[in-house]
């Protein structure tokens, strides 16, 4: 149960943008309060977090979402642009006030366009209520958050992405390791366009300092924009403890493989020879990248931080070998004890069929046949306020001609549409969703798409390959300690299925967290319990439809 003397967390932030050189490139960063990566809030269970965001942006909105807290009664701080909330106007300041229920590893970062890969992201730690301790031991505990850096602003990336003809992001310049990577400033096109210094002290490495002996609770997140990735520390297993809040049954690994949204807890002993450094590294997988590796000093104390390794950096797995990832994702379950097992049925299943498509010319991604479009007016608001008119009315389908679909080829999807329609679930019924994976418009190509949720932690059920059936593969669910999550990788030409209890009354996304592919249409919409949602504060409307009711 949360402390008696749960506080009141209050933080005052700016959001702007200023230049800064993350991998000794000079771009246009958002910052809060100065930083990029923003400042960590650390809190304890049942606190509530308080954050007043002046938005200084000049001639961008913005807004914020709470990655991993579910927002129980809070729907409308979920802080999702167009789902709960109206966008944050430049000048104007937005407070957001929720409770950090559960202990564990949250995240935070923009949600809006595509601003999260513009930097505008951190780390939320909650701790135990005191007294209270956790399964596992540890001397010290360190956030990190893994990224990708791209050089071009978001604002670019974004209308290539919705251009006739489709122009694609491409492969990131750098992976940042808790906001620091390091480009070659020697490299094209970059030579002497004035904007690469390799010396610049914001592309120093980020260092972790070690005691020799001791243990280390290192709680990883990323936040990449495309890249899913494999983590290491050179000469040191790592033992997973937790994932997305949750604490699973320990499991030792050499190189983590992490999907953008999800979060972990590794423990660390510093057990190796103290006399030098090692690296700490990330490297894409799943796509054949051309991004060179992130990498950061793991520091043991009393050599200088900055000394580099004198090894060759570890080169990481093979980008192409699913093998280890399938293993890794079937490895994860709950922590005996602390997680609730799943209800052994469920009311509703929702099949999810993951297609690239051309839409009248545009490049997209859709489920099954259908590429989400934001609304003007957030749903949340649209239904609490009886606005229905303000999106499609028409539910999307359950499911997808399974019988006839060729996950394997390129397919046309000719009858693909665009829509802003929403899943409207039945409150406090259990509902399944498969995501089932197949072959993009690129021949023998099927990608890795990290599903996050929001509002809810889902069981994971189980991971397959090839094509889903609805009759056999259910039985072969994990119904025992299947753990629970908030974001879960969809492997190529697989299948991943999640239970969830409709039981948090609002309106909340459920999308692929490669920020170009939501952009693209790769995510849906789910309505519960929208009669049992308290009254919405006056802050999150003034925009599309709800103009008239906004009251400053
Ligand atoms: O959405 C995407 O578009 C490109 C490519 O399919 C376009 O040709 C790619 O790699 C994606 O992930």
């Amino acid at each position: 149960a949360p402390s008696v003397e749960a506080r009141i967390r209050r933080y005052r932030w700016e959001v702007k943008y200023e230049y800064r050189s993350p991998d000794c490139y000079k771009k246009l960063v958002m910052t809060i309060n100065g930083r990029a990566p923003g400042p960590t809030i650390i809190a304890q269970q049942g606190d509530t977090i308080v954050v007043e965001l002046k938005n200084s942006l000049l001639t961008e909105n913005v807004a914020i979402h709470w990655h991993g807290i579910r927002q129980i009664g809070t729907p409308w701080f979920d802080g999702t642009e167009g789902v709960t909330q109206c966008p944050i106007l430049p000048g104007d300041t937005f407070t957001y006030k929720f409770v950090v229920d559960r202990p564990g590893t949250y995240l935070y970062h923009a949600h809006y366009g595509m601003q999260r890969q513009a930097g505008l992201y951190g780390s939320i730690r909650v701790a135990l209520p005191d007294g209270e301790s956790e399964p596992f031991s540890y001397d010290y505990d360190r956030s990190i958050i893994l990224n990708d850096w791209y050089h071009k602003s978001t604002y670019e990336q974004a209308v290539g992405l919705s251009s006739k003809p489709f122009v694609w992001v491409g492969e990131p310049q750098s992976l940042l390791i808790q906001g620091r990577g390091k480009f070659d400033c020697t490299s094209s096109p970059s030579i002497g366009d004035g904007l690469c210094n390799a010396s610049s002290p914001d592309c120093s490495p980020y260092t972790m300092t070690v005691v020799p002996g001791k243990t280390y609770r290192l709680r990883i997140g990323s936040l990449t924009a495309l890249a899913a990735l494999s983590f290491e520390i050179e000469g040191h297993n790592m033992t997973v403890v937790e994932a997305d809040g949750h604490n699973v049954e320990p499991f030792v690994v050499k190189n983590l493989f992490i999907y953008s949204g999800e979060t972990y807890s590794v423990l660390i002993k510093a057990d190796q020879n103290p006399s030098r450094n090692y690296w700490m590294s990330s490297k894409v997988v799943s796509r054949n990248s051309t991004t060179p590796n992130g990498l950061a000093i793991f520091n043991y104390y009393p050599n200088h931080p900055r000394r580099n390794p004198p090894t060759v950096p570890p080169a990481g797995p093979l980008w192409n070998d699913l093998a280890p990832r399938l293993a890794q994702s079937n490895a994860i379950k709950s922590h005996q004890g602390y997680t609730l097992p799943p209800p052994l049925k469920s009311d509703r299943v929702i099949v999810l069929l993951n297609t690239q498509n051309s839409i009248n010319g545009y490049r997209r991604w859709s489920l099954n046949n259908v590429s989400f479009n934001f609304p003007h007016t957030p749903y949340l608001i649209a239904l609490k306020e009886n606005l229905l008119h303000s999106f499609d009315q028409t539910p999307p389908p359950d499911n997808y001609d399974v019988a006839n679909y060729d996950i394997y080829s390129v397919a046309n999807n000719t009858n693909a549409t665009a829509s802003n329609s929403i899943y409207r679930l039945q409150f406090n019924t259990t509902v399944d969703i498969v995501l089932q994976n197949a072959n993009t418009m690129n021949a023998n190509n099927s990608e890795t798409h990290p599903w996050h949720l929001h509002g809810h932690d889902f069981w994971v059920l189980g991971y397959g390959t090839g094509k889903f059936d609805v009759n056999s593969d259910p039985k072969k669910y994990n119904l025992v300690n299947p753990s629970m999550k908030n974001t879960v990788p969809l492997h190529p030409y697989g299948w991943t299925a999640l239970r969830i209890r409709a039981d948090n009354p609002g309106v909340w996304a459920f999308h692929c967290h490669i920020e170009s592919h939501f952009y693209m249409g790769m995510g849906v919409v789910f309505e519960e319990g929208i009669e049992r949602v308290g009254r919405l504060p006056s802050s999150v409307m003034g925009c599309g439809a709800t103009k008239a009711f906004h009251r400053p």
